[in-house]
């Protein structure tokens, strides 16, 4: 109560501050309210900087009162406390650890001049988080700010790298092999630079090839990776012999949270024998899973490229008769890309994504939603994550499918919902014009579009800038636009989903206009299968056809 000198409606005019001292603590309420015991009432609070507004106004003792404690004074302090995040560095373990200075300091050729003045201190750091409620604690994380150190750890002109993609494909990875291979040797002058082919198993069961500038010049015209790739093939002992007998330095791993995983043991690994080794990874999936960063590279291209499939599937089903355009997209257990594709295209009605189970037949359920796309607009367009609904078509869970690399393997949400949609409408009678488009592999096989190329050049510049600070074990990527190095046992600890708390999904579910299908949105009682297409009265004696 302290704080209040003035009270009343939003619209009246607040008194001059000069006078307001003379209302103390007491709240002037309008008339009208006195016969309330307790009211929203639209009230301001004047501070030196500004007014600010709004609390609730109780009846007590004969007299309206704030009745919970006026928001403190702007000027009070906010509790913030700083983590500085635990990136491994060689200095943690080696001892004899020497210093050299960064090779721009010994170039006097005007290309690096606006590079040398760009050092970035130990002291530099990015947090963690930009969005704040004053009122609450923050406890925020500074991560080390990516890029050059006056000071590194490895002498350039002895240094040997070894570069390596892995898991799936994503647009962009020619790219940063590319940038990788220019910053190491124009920004630091190495000359042994090597790739090995054909992902973790190729560090001890294949030649490796050697990378130049001339041998990457045109490669991020290309999709795919001109190292190859594969899903499997970690044997933490074999890849790190093999790192010890090659004479490598600097290992830069490419690759999405199951790459990190196994890139996180290397660097363990490595520091266990206390070697002189720095493991770098840039993190790569096309669904935008990977937790920190702001996103992962090649996912604008992969939108870019999804919006196209969607494109196709509204031109053909505004063509024919009753058009259902299905279209599955990427994303094991984050819907990102068909989220964010969808949004882009403004032609989708429906979007499923892992995180927002749904209900198919009866009240409440997709087919009632079909069935109005049909009849309001005769068309619809329905975008699924391949990771969605896989209750429906999961494999039998106690003899779970993997991959190579241990990733379940999905059932085919796409057909399934193909086949359901065509036979309820079959069954009914009715024409519909089906079309499925899965354009998975084209999108993940396609070089990287132009923000997606910037993008990739910083993740690997700074990379190189990283490994050659002496940091380990880490990831790059951009926290909140600036780019970071964050320990790799950070990055495998979650997955990045979709939060549906958050505007993005809102702005979804508005530009579709779909209803929530979730379980537990469904009235009891309807549970089982409706007549969509006829009235309640019809519906009773038609329910076996859904
Ligand atoms: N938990 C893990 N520990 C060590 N290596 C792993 C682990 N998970 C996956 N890998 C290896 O990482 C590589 C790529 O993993 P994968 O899951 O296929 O792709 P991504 O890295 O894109 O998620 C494979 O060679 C796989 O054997
Ligand atoms: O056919 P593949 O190589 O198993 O890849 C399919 C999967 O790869 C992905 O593109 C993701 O790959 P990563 O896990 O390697 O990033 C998924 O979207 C898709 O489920
Ligand atoms: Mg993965």
């Amino acid at each position: 109560m302290e704080n209040v000198h003035w009270i009343g409606q939003s619209k009246e005019a607040p008194p001059e501050r000069s006078s307001m001292a003379a209302f103390g603590s007491v709240a002037v309420v309008p008339f009208q309210h006195k016969k309330l015991s307790s009211v929203n009432y639209s009230c301001r609070y004047f501070y030196a900087n500004g007014w600010k507004k709004k609390k609730k106004l109780c009846f007590q003792r004969k007299r309206w009162i704030v009745s919970s404690t006026c928001p403190p004074e702007e000027t009070s302090p906010i509790s913030v406390s700083f983590t500085s995040a635990p990136v491994p560095h060689l200095s943690h373990f080696l001892t004899d650890l020497d210093t050299f200075p960064h090779p721009f300091l010994l170039q006097d050729a005007t290309s690096y001049r606006p590079l040398n003045l760009n050092f970035i201190s130990e002291q530099d750091g990015v947090i963690n988080k930009v969005v704040w409620n004053k009122q609450e604690p923050q406890n925020l994380v500074i991560y080390p700010r990516a890029g050059p150190r006056e000071r590194i750890v490895f002498d350039p002109k002895s240094v040997k790298a070894a570069i390596v993609t892995c898991g799936g494909l994503c647009p962009g990875l020619n790219t940063v092999i590319r940038e990788l291979t220019e910053c190491l040797r124009y920004q630091y002058g190495v000359v042994d630079i090597f790739g090995v082919l054909q992902g973790y198993r190729g560090f001890y069961s294949k030649e490796w090839i050697r990378l130049d500038p001339e041998r990457v010049d045109a490669i991020h015209k290309l999709g795919g990776t001109i190292l190859g790739s594969s899903r499997g093939g970690f044997d933490l002992n074999k890849i790190v012999d093999a790192i010890v007998q090659r004479g490598i330095h600097q290992v830069y791993v490419i690759g999405g949270d199951g790459t990190i995983r196994g890139a996180a043991q290397l660097s363990e690994e490595c520091r266990r024998r206390k070697l002189r080794v720095t493991v770098a990874s840039i993190p790569k999936t096309i669904d935008n899973d990977i937790p920190i960063i702001d996103k992962s590279f090649g996912f604008d291209t992969a939108v870019q490229e999804a919006s196209k499939a969607i494109d196709a599937a509204h031109t053909e089903v505004s063509c024919f008769p009753n058009g259902i355009g299905i279209v599955k997209l990427m994303g094991r257990n984050s819907g990102f890309i068909a989220l964010y594709a969808s949004l882009s295209s403004r032609e989708v009605d429906c979007c499923l994504i892992p995180e927002v189970p749904f209900v198919i037949h009866g009240r409440g359920g997709l087919m009632e939603y079909v069935a109005k796309c049909l009849s309001e607009r005769g068309k619809m367009v329905l975008v699924v994550a391949e990771g969605a609904g896989q209750e429906y078509v999961g494999n039998d869970p106690s003899v779970e499918q993997l991959d190579a690399s241990g990733n379940k393997k999905l059932g085919d949400i796409g057909h399934f919902l193909y086949e359901e949609i065509e036979s309820t409408w079959k069954k009914q009678g009715m024409e519909v014009s089906m079309k499925y488009i899965d354009p998975t592999y084209m999108i993940r096989a396609v070089a990287s579009n132009a923000s997606d190329n910037i993008y990739c050049t910083l993740l690997a510049h700074s990379a190189v800038h990283g490994a050659f600070a002496g940091y380990t074990g880490f990831t790059v990527g951009p926290i909140h636009g600036r780019h970071a190095y964050i320990p790799m046992t950070e990055i495998v600890t979650a997955q990045k989903q979709v939060d549906l708390r958050d505007r993005m999904w809102s702005r979804l579910v508005n530009s579709t206009g779909q209803p929530d299908f979730s379980p537990r949105n469904i009235p009891k009682g309807f549970q089982g299968p409706c007549n969509i297409y006829s009235s309640p009265q019809q519906s009773q004696s038609q329910e076996s056809i859904l």
